[in-house]
C-alpha cells in the first residue's frame, strides 16, 4: 500500500473510525491495517479511561465492536504478567503496544503426527522466535504463521496493549509446552467500553503466568 496516502489517525478515535472504514470492506490489507495502528502515536489521555489493571491476571477490555467485523480491546499487563501459548482461531490478530513493551515468543502448531511411542515431553512445543515490541510497534499474527505467547517481561513497569481481532472470536486454543496438548479457552472481558463487567466473568488466555 502506498502509505504516502495514509491519512495519520491523529486520535485513538480517528484511528477506530478509520479501522471501522477498512473492515467494512471485504478483503483485509494486513500491511496496510499495521501500517496504520503503527502510525497513531499513543495517548494515555485517549485509553486511560479503558485501561483496567488485576493483581492476578492481565485484563482484557473491550473498546469497540467493530460493527461486528472486528473486536478492539486493551490489554493491560502487569509486571511479569502473561497469557500461554494460544492461537486465534484463524483471525487476524494485531497487537500495537500503548505503553511499556511486551514480549512474543512464536512457536509452531504441535505436529499433527505425534509419535505416541515417544515420551510426551517429546511433544512439547519449540520456541522458534523471541521478539520485543516497545511503545507504538505493532505485532501481527494469524493461524498460518503460528501459535505465540505474550508477556510484559518487566519487573518494574506495566503495559499496555491495543489488541484488534478480525473476524472477533470468543474463545481459541491455548497449549501446554511441555506436550503440545491443547484445550479451549473461552475469552472474556475484564470491562466492556470502559464499564466492569459482571465479576468472577474475566479471564484471559489459559492461566495466568507470573514468571
Ligand atoms: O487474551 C488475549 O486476547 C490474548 C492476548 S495476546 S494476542
Ligand atoms: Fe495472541
Amino acid at each position: 500500500c502506498d502509505v504516502a496516502s495514509i491519512r495519520v489517525p491523529e486520535t485513538l478515535t480517528d484511528l477506530i473510525l478509520e479501522l471501522n472504514k477498512i473492515f467494512a470492506l471485504d478483503s483485509v490489507n494486513v500491511e496496510y491495517v499495521q501500517t496504520l495502528m503503527t502510525m497513531y502515536k499513543s495517548n494515555p489521555k485517549e485509553w486511560r479511561k479503558f485501561a483496567k489493571f488485576d493483581q492476578h491476571r492481565y485484563t482484557r477490555n473491550l473498546v469497540d465492536e467493530g460493527n461486528g467485523k472486528f473486536n478492539l480491546m486493551l490489554l493491560c499487563w502487569n509486571e511479569n504478567q502473561g497469557s500461554s501459548i494460544h492461537s486465534h482461531a484463524n483471525s487476524h490478530c494485531f497487537l500495537k503496544v500503548l505503553e511499556g513493551s511486551v514480549k512474543e515468543e512464536l512457536y509452531d502448531w504441535p505436529s499433527q503426527h505425534q509419535d505416541l511411542a515417544s515420551e510426551p515431553e517429546q511433544h512439547g512445543l519449540e520456541c522458534r522466535k523471541i521478539s520485543t515490541f516497545n511503545t507504538n510497534e505493532v505485532a501481527y499474527i494469524s493461524d498460518n504463521i503460528g501459535l505465540h505467547r505474550v508477556e510484559n517481561p518487566s519487573h518494574t513497569d506495566k503495559a499496555v496493549t491495543l489488541h484488534l481481532y478480525s473476524p472477533p472470536f470468543q474463545e481459541c486454543y491455548c497449549f501446554d509446552k511441555m506436550t503440545g496438548h491443547s484445550t479451549v479457552s473461552k475469552m472474556t472481558f475484564w470491562s466492556k467500553f470502559g464499564k466492569r463487567t459482571p465479576f468472577g466473568k474475566d479471564c484471559g488466555i489459559g492461566v495466568a503466568e507470573n514468571n
